[in-house]
């Protein structure tokens, strides 16, 4: 914490421009010797960066951001270079040559915002959200995460938790008071309902939350040949998947990422589902039936004169008849990769059926698991929270612990475990 962090934080080079980072207490000496002298905060200015012997490297812009404004809440400064490899390794090693300057690791930038009290956890995990984000809808939740939406209902919640208890403390001291702690007590136990009914509440858009971050799984299956691995390839129109009339094909999974209307799609081709002796088929298949397991919709294929397999998923399944250039169905929607018949119509389908699952992205609400876990835990101690069945030094002490858990989701409490976990995520110059 005490050095001075350098890295590129732009993208791969080479590039029309790259920016480079600094943050940390040796900034403005650095300035000094090498881009001659600190220029005023946040002003872009045209310099001439030298290494320490005087040697120039290149002639570019420099913006300067004095703590404890910046992001990282330390002093930063931006070095806008022309994109070289060879610019920008001269300027990365001029820089840490000075003392107590190195290379920064991965996410250590935002990693110093956070310990600066710049952003809280779930910011970070938004900005994380943010450079990963590949389609709009990831997009607009990611930034309304990485701007604070979450991190004000959490702390919305934590203060009422503290009121709360203010109000428990109070009651030790009016005990002998009788009115005024019995009337205390009824407000807190109404206030924590109230306060655990509107956790659960957002906790039940938690699938949304993690399918619109993660994206919806949807999972191609029936038997060997029931043209599985044509559909894969059909929707999302690039040979993904091998295709053979030979049963047994396909025994890996194939997987494919499609933005359907801004909803992310996880597509997977899976293993024809049969009995065999094969022992790499049989791996195949144990796969694919995962892969069912933990699909938010299925795809349940069957070519003609062939019946449906039967799948073991909590998910909805579609029963969809393939090849119906070669035979007509009757019932199932109809589908051939070989005329296009029923393509388009399916991809409309389960690009609503992803858009729905993903909810609305102005909802805010948990988007990753470790969220949905604390939350789920605080509304647990607080559903155990009983004034009347229990010493007033109990109740207290439940209170104490569901704030504690609440705290761990801005990362104020408990968390020094998880921070390296969620860190690491960024690349280096974030
Ligand atoms: N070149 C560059 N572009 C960038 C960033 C950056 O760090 N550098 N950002 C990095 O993620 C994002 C922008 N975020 C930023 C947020 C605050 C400040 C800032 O300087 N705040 C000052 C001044 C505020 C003001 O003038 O109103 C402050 O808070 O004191 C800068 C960038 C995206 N684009
Ligand atoms: N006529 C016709 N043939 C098709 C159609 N779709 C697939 N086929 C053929 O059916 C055979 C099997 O197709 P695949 O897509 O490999 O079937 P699969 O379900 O992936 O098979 P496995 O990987 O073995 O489980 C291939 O010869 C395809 O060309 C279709 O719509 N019409
Ligand atoms: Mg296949």
């Amino acid at each position: 914490m005490d050095d001075t962090i350098a890295a590129l934080s732009s993208g791969p080079l080479p590039a029309g421009i790259a920016v480079l980072r600094l943050s940390g207490g040796r900034v403005r000496a650095a300035l000094e010797q090498l881009a001659g002298g600190v220029p005023e905060a946040r002003r872009a200015t045209l310099r001439t960066f030298r290494d320490v012997a005087g040697e120039p490297i290149d002639r570019g812009l420099l913006l300067f951001f004095p703590g404890p404004t910046s992001v990282t809440g330390e002093d930063l400064a931006e070095f806008h270079l022309h994109g070289g490899r060879a610019v920008v390794a001269a300027m990365l090693s001029a820089l840490t040559a000075l003392p107590d300057i190195r290379l920064a690791e991965a996410g250590e930038f935002t990693r110093r915002a956070f310990a600066n009290g710049r952003i809280d956890l779930t910011e970070a995990e938004g900005l994380a959200d943010l450079l990963a984000a590949e389609t709009e809808t990831q997009r607009r939740r990611a930034f309304r995460q990485s701007a604070g939406e979450f991190r004000d209902l959490a702390e919305g919640w934590a203060r009422r938790l503290l009121r709360a208890r203010a109000l428990i403390e109070a009651e030790f001291d009016f005990s002998d008071e009788g009115d005024v702690g019995e009337s205390a007590a009824r407000g807190v136990r109404s206030e924590v309902e109230a306060l655990r009914v509107d956790i659960e509440r957002r906790l039940r858009g938690a699938r949304r939350g993690e399918i619109g971050r993660e994206g919806f799984r949807v999972a191609i299956a029936g038997a060997p040949n029931a043209g599985k691995s044509s559909l894969l390839n059909a929707l999302s129109a690039r040979e993904a998947a091998i295709v053979s009339p030979e049963a047994g094909t396909t025994r890996d999974l194939v997987e494919v990422r499609l933005d359907l209307g801004g909803a992310v799609v996880i597509l997977t081709d899976t293993a024809g589902l049969r009995e065999t002796d094969g022992l790499v088929e049989r791996i195949g298949i144990e796969r694919a039936r995962a892969a069912i397991g933990e699909a938010d919709l299925v795809l349940s294929l069957a070519e003609p004169g062939h019946a449906f397999e039967a799948l073991d998923t909590q998910a909805p399944v579609w029963p969809l008849r393939t090849k119906a250039d070669l035979a007509l169905p009757h019932g199932e929607p109809a589908l051939s990769t070989a005329t296009g018949l029923g393509l388009d119509t399916l991809l409309e389908r389960i690009s609503n059926a992803a858009r729905e699952a993903a909810g609305d992205p102005a909802e805010v609400v948990p988007t990753r698991e470790r969220h949905r876990l604390v939350l789920a835990e605080t509304a647990a101690i607080l559903a155990a929270y009983d004034p009347e069945h229990q010493p007033p030094e109990v109740a207290a002490e439940t209170l104490r612990l569901a704030a504690d858990r609440l705290g761990s989701l801005t990362g104020r409490t408990g968390v020094e475990d998880l921070l390296g976990v969620i860190f690491s995520e960024f690349c280096v110059g974030k």
